[in-house]
């Protein structure tokens, strides 16, 4: 079995109704099902990971990548009703429907969520450091000079100035507190790291460190990625594989130099020759 597979993943914002399948989606041109008024912001997803592999998902802003990428992360569920299944390897279990414990532990330990929105990720009131430390402490780390140690070790790893790491996240830029954020999602050694829009909000220089930091690490602990983005330049740099979404489905997938060199579907011609 793959390091992580996922079948019929779907997620509805809305009441649903039988007619929510068949009348949105690329071949209707609306995510919005005219019947009901819900949103189907993904349906009918099929992918799986292997161990090392970094898998990019991209498309236009509100094609369903964030949706998707929660349901991956095993986030609690906050809004919407959402289907299919979720397995790790050497689990047969549906983590979309385990309680809430086994659920919070796996995203404690083997997956790592970094966040679109630096407010979803940090407490900004917090030190740098203690944003990582809260992550060892709630899976079970106690020895205060432990976690100091193994803070500073994700501050070099991700480049932040040890130094800082009493200082408020707040006092961070925007590159710092991203690299915060990895180290963040690191701090367990996860198996996976789910990083959405990893580049949201920062300006093309600072995008490209933190970019070159990531790959550096990934590959280095040969940990998994998903990489969610609307950037083709970021999947590119950083996707072995690439799936493509539009009104909540997957349009085209493959190896990402097949995808971005021989584009079979209309929509992900249009999107590469829009940036080239
Ligand atoms: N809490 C919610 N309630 C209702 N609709 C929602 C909610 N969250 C997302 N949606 C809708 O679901 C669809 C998919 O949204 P999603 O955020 O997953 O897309 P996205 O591709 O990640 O977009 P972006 O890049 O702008 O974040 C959109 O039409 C969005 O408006």
């Amino acid at each position: 079995m793959s390091l992580l597979e996922a079948t019929g993943l779907q997620k509805v914002y809305g009441e649903g109704c039988d007619a929510c399948q068949e009348r949105t989606g690329d071949r209707t041109g609306t995510n919005q099902c005219p019947v009901c008024g819900s949103v189907v912001a993904c349906a009918n997803v099929d992918l799986n990971l292997e161990t090392g592999e970094v898998l990019g998902i991209v498309g236009e802003s509100g094609s369903g990548k964030s949706s998707l990428a929660e349901l991956l992360a095993l986030e609690p569920e906050t809004a919407g009703n959402q289907d299919g299944a979720v397995q790790l390897a050497e689990c047969d279990e549906n983590l979309l429907d385990a309680d809430y414990q086994t659920r919070h532990e796996l995203r404690n330990g083997e997956i790592g969520l970094v966040h679109q929105h630096i407010r979803d990720g940090l407490t900004l009131e917090f030190t740098g450091g203690g944003n990582v430390a809260e992550k060892l402490l709630s899976s079970g780390w106690r020895n205060y000079e432990d976690v100091r140690e193994r803070v500073r070790e994700l501050f070099r790893e991700t480049e932040i100035p040890v130094s800082r790491m009493d200082d408020p996240a707040h006092t961070y830029s925007g590159g710092m507190q991203r690299r915060v954020q990895i180290a963040r999602a690191l701090a367990n050694d996860p198996e996976l790291i789910i990083l959405d829009e990893p580049t949201t909000g920062l300006d093309v220089s600072v995008q490209a460190r933190v970019l070159d930091v990531f790959r550096r690490i990934q590959r280095e602990e040969d940990v998994a990625a998903i990489v969610v983005s609307h950037d083709l330049g970021v999947v590119r740099l950083l996707a072995d594989r690439t799936l493509v979404m539009r009104h909540g489905r997957v349009i085209e997938s493959g190896l990402t130099d097949r995808v971005m060199e021989d584009p079979h579907h209309e929509y992900t011609q249009t999107l590469i020759n829009s940036v080239i």
